[in-house]
């Protein structure tokens, strides 16, 4: 009997598939052929029947689908600790947005997004979602990378350093998804900025293109309590009652944030099938507001997370936001039990893949699928006794115990080595950043 020849072989002592939901797999292995999943089975007749041109041995790791960063403004790890310690509004117009006027170009982005993957990848994620100027150099980084990327490009009413008002945003964004037509791991959306910084007119008509491309919305909505008292005085309305009024919703809109929500709030999202994207460490560290999770679960809303920007978190770590979120959650519901371990697990990955209009290609691992996997070392100091795997990944530190990254069954990250991105120039690069910006 011929064994079947296979791209790669990747076993495990344990392997978290995600769905079926609840499940840990003990010694099995992950057949991949051609960028896709074949087959999960254990590894002892993994062995017998294939042959595969690669095999990964991963004892005392477990492996899991690849994180999914639903929101994120990759770019602005360039001002990691620049502004800290105020809230949102005095944030943006006092110091981050003069700040981008000031130095945000092409080079600006291109060098801060590939910053951004070198530590996404370092913590487990292999899809990411962006959200920022110069969306052309963004997405050139994430292919060079060979990561998965939702790019949005950004609208707004103003003009900024990429655009100088709605209707060329959009005009350049549409460009910008021809390019990239057809392309596996890339997508491009539109990225209205947040309800504050873009009227009706531009969010009506971004309503329209994206029901009639199928294409997803990313916007900022619901972030502070001083959002939702501006929009009351400015148009009689809660944001998400305005934007029920502009026909805005659909399941292609992705709402990032949602705090300050009530039950007609929730009604609306739930009606419409929208997806709600959490960034729970940057709406404590801006002191904005906090997110029902449990709540919206329960009424059958998909929230996924984001971990927003680097100067609003001030890390890209994943592990650190679903173990943020799953706290958070139990303490604004007062009950221990929601968000358990596996639940927080589909926060970060299938309900990532879902609020991204992906989860036929992503965010479990199961045959059909494409190999995107991350792999965790278990065993150490910080992770003995181990009774349950989910609960050491979710409850302790994981990010930096991350050993592999695979996209598409293309390895980005062995050992902790980054394979696609250049570390030291990366880090040469940020610390050039930083002189100019000091100098200044
Ligand atoms: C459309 S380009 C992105 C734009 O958003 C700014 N930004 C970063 N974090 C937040 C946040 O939490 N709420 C609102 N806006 C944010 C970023 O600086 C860019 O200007
Ligand atoms: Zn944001």
């Amino acid at each position: 009997m011929t064994n079947e020849p296979i791209d790669l072989l990747i076993s495990a002592r344990w392997i978290i598939p995600v769905i079926p939901e609840d499940q840990v797999y003990e010694d099995c292995s992950v057949a991949i052929d051609g960028g896709n999943i074949t087959a999960l089975l254990p590894s002892a007749e993994a062995k017998r029947k294939y042959s595969p041109r690669q095999q990964v041995e991963l004892g005392n790791h477990v492996l899991i689908p690849g994180l999914v960063n639903a929101h994120g403004h990759a770019a602005m790890t360039l001002l990691r600790g620049f502004a800290d310690d105020y809230p949102l509004k005095t944030w943006l117009e006092e110091h981050i947005w003069p700040a981008e006027m000031r130095w945000v170009n092409e080079e600006f982005v291109q060098d801060g997004t590939e910053l951004a993957i070198a530590e996404m990848i370092r913590s487990g994620t292999s899809c990411f979602s962006d959200m920022y100027f110069f969306p052309e150099s963004s997405a050139k980084a994430a292919i060079q990378a060979g990561m998965r990327s939702q790019i949005a490009f950004p609208v707004f009413d103003f003009p900024s350093p990429w655009g100088r008002g709605p209707d060329e945003y959009i005009h350049k964004g549409l460009q910008l998804r021809d390019d990239y037509k057809g392309r596996e791991l890339i997508r491009i959306a539109f990225g209205p900025h947040a309800p504050y910084t873009v009227s009706d007119e531009p969010l009506r008509k971004i309503a329209t293109y994206s029901e009639e491309l199928e294409t997803s919305v990313q916007i900022h909505l619901h972030e502070t309590a001083e959002e939702v008292a501006t929009s009351i005085k400015q148009y009689g309305v809660r944001p998400i009652q305005r934007l029920k009024e502009l026909e805005f919703f659909s399941p292609l809109t992705q709402c990032v944030h949602m705090t300050t929500l009530d039950d007609t709030d929730i009604e609306t999202i739930a009606a419409f099938n929208a997806q709600v994207i959490h960034c729970p460490q940057s709406n404590l560290k801006l002191a904005s507001g906090l997110c029902p999770t449990a709540k919206l679960l329960r009424q059958g809303i998909n929230v996924a997370l984001g971990t927003d920007g680097a100067a609003s978190n001030n890390d890209l770590d994943m592990f650190g936001e679903l173990n943020t979120a799953t706290l958070v959650a139990k303490a604004v519901a007062g009950d221990p039990t929601v968000v358990d371990a596996h639940q927080a697990l589909r926060l970060a990955t299938i309900n990532g893949a879902r609020a991204l209009g992906w989860a036929d290609h992503i965010g479990s691992i199961e045959p059909g699928k494409a190999a995107d996997l991350a792999a965790v070392a278990l065993g150490t100091i910080e992770t003995e006794p181990l009774y349950n795997p989910a609960s050491q990944l979710v409850y302790t530190q994981s990010g930096s115990r991350v050993s592999h990254v695979w996209v598409n069954g293309t390895v980005l990250m062995a050992g902790r080595q980054l394979l696609t991105v250049n570390e030291m120039e990366v880090l040469t690069k940020a610390k050039l950043w930083r002189r100019k910006l000091v100098d200044a």
